[in-house]
């Protein structure tokens, strides 16, 4: 393990933002995550984000923004979760560590990624995770995950229109897809908007905030399969 490095804990900005914070144990958890990348990184270079406030800001805070309302409102639901191109566990691995009655997917199509987050989830100590190395089109297309899933959540994949038809097969009719996107503009989501519909989807809303510190612009486009 490499010198402990702390994340800030950044309680008031959690509460000011999300009107959520972590617990001590989900503190501790962030804490392992961070660490354990910081190891893997030397081995399978994972993230360029690595100094401890940009990782709270890029990777902890981001990845709970883009699911505020489950945090705010469905704790206790058992929730039926995958994240697509989730890489070195963003944003599922956050939501796993918040939302322990929701069970997350993380699925991958290289496996390398997928073997250290089986790793970090072992270390970690978390029932509530399991791992996928596949393609999402192939994935969507094998009936035991084709419309099983209540939510699907997909960070720096692709376009918008791919990351519409990468989540929304793997839909249950209700579910939510949440792509998170940076910058949005009005091409993406004329594209964005024939694809959904082809996929008996709809835009439901789309959300726009800054991130706390840095003020990045960022967009959580939702997505409901009808
Ligand atoms: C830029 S990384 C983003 C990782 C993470 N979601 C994040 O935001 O930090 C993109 C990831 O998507 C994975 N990926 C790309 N295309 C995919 C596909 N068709 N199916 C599954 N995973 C895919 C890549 O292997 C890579 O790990």
């Amino acid at each position: 393990m490499c010198d402990r490095i702390s994340l800030p804990e950044m309680t008031d900005l959690w509460q000011k933002t999300m009107n959520w914070q972590p617990n001590e144990q989900q503190q501790q958890q962030f804490q392992q995550l961070y660490e354990l990348i910081l190891v893997g990184n030397n081995q399978f270079n994972l993230t360029r984000i690595t100094e401890p406030t940009e990782f709270w800001e890029k990777h902890l805070w981001d990845s709970l923004r883009g699911i505020l309302p489950l945090l705010e409102n469905k704790q206790d639901t058992a929730v039926k979760a995958i994240d697509i191109g989730t890489g070195a566990g963003f944003p599922g691995i956050p939501i796993a560590i918040s939302l322990p009655a929701t069970t997350v997917t993380l699925l991958d199509s290289t496996r390398k990624k997928i073997t250290f987050l089986d790793t970090v989830i072992e270390q970690l100590n978390i029932s509530n995770v399991q791992t996928l190395t596949f393609r999402a089109e192939i994935l969507s297309k094998q009936p035991e995950h084709r419309q099983t899933y209540d939510l699907a959540t997909i960070r720096a994949v692709g376009s918008a229109a791919i990351c519409a038809e990468y989540t929304l097969p793997l839909l249950k009719s209700g579910g939510l897809a949440v792509l998170y996107r940076g910058n949005w503009t009005e091409e993406e989501k004329i594209s964005l908007q024939s694809t959904v519909e082809k996929l008996d989807g709809e835009v439901a809303s789309i959300d726009s905030f800054t991130t706390p510190l840095s003020q990045s612009v960022r967009h959580c486009i939702n997505l409901k399969k009808l």
